[in-house]
């Protein structure tokens, strides 16, 4: 799908936001989006709230069009600018959310959410008087109300401390576990990591990186290893140990652990003593950063 935005807002006239994004989520997973600002990740979110009208192609939220009634009932949305009314209080403000909702009484669900986000005992207090991490959590709990089965989550995590982030990771994984599938989009890319399973890298509006979180960070086949010098190089790279980074550090390919541990005992006929051993994982931050940059050679950054 395609989004240019364009015609009487002369700033962004003719601004191509999405230049033809194909990508599908499976129900009930958990799916990060990255990219760097203005990538489109706000745009593409928008879209599957029926709040932007691709130009070109089609969005299907739970088998239907974002702008069904029906579609937008089952979607818990957390924006990125969370705009609350300060004179409000928790429980209005999710009481005024649940009505909007169509949830007839949902005092005891206002209540519960409040708790799951860790606002109980605020729940008299203006929401003026609150901190921008407790204003994340209210927005969260806003989100969560009526148990929707797909959460689209624009920063989820923006303010909130260390381990209030840790309570939300479990919340996620407790609305994953009932079914939901997770939307995420964040510039916190250790957050992302540790939520989702998924993960798209989008740039120019173009998705450059798809795929199981583990297939993009890292390799189950790959090693690296490392070993106390003195060794014999030569005699090393005739195995397949490739010279990684820093001294006595190297990188070998082992389709099982078998086939890992012949290799081991082929080194070590050859003098090398083993001082380490992992998968060859890299995170999400150099991912990115190759991504970008293979996607800038090929002119789409
Ligand atoms: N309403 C709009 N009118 C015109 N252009 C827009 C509009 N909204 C976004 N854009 C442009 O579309 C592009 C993508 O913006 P978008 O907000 O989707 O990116 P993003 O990845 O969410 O960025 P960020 O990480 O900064 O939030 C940008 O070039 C932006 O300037």
């Amino acid at each position: 799908m395609r989004k240019t935005y364009g015609g009487g807002w002369p700033r962004g006239a003719g601004r191509e936001a999405l230049a033809g994004l194909d990508l599908s989520v499976d129900e009930g997973a958990a799916f990060g989006l990255i990219g760097l600002n203005g990538a489109g990740k706000t745009t593409f979110i928008k879209s599957l709230l029926g709040v932007v009208r691709p130009s070109a192609g089609v969005v299907r939220v739970l088998g239907k069009d974002p702008e069904d009634p029906t579609a937008r009932a089952q979607v818990g949305y957390l924006p990125e600018r969370l705009f609350l009314p300060h004179a409000f209080t928790p429980v209005q403000f999710l009481a005024s959310v649940a009505r909007l909702k169509g949830l007839p009484r949902a005092d005891d669900e206002v209540r519960r959410q409040i708790g799951r986000v860790g606002l109980s005992g605020e729940e008299g207090r203006r929401i003026g008087g609150f901190s921008k991490g407790m204003r994340q959590r209210l927005g969260l709990a806003a989100a969560l109300l009526g148990g929707p089965m797909l959460l689209v989550l624009d920063e989820p995590t923006d303010g909130v401390d260390p381990l209030g982030r840790a309570e939300i990771r479990r919340i996620l994984a407790e609305e994953r576990a009932r079914g939901a599938t997770l939307f995420l989009n964040s510039h916190l890319l250790s957050e992302t990591e540790r939520v989702c399973d998924r993960i798209g890298i989008l740039s120019g509006g173009r998705l450059l990186r798809e795929g199981p979180i583990e297939t993009l960070c890292g390799s189950e086949t790959r090693y690296r290893v490392r070993l106390a010098p003195p060794f014999d190089s030569a005699a090393l790279a005739a195995l397949g140990f490739r010279a990684g980074d820093g001294e006595g550090a190297f990188v070998v390919d082992a389709p099982d652990p078998t086939a890992l541990n012949d290799l081991l005992d082929q080194a070590r006929r050859t003098g090398a003593r083993l001082v380490g051993l992992t998968h060859d994982v890299r995170d999400l931050e150099d991912v990115l950063a190759e991504a970008l940059g293979q996607g800038r050679e090929q002119g789409h950054a």
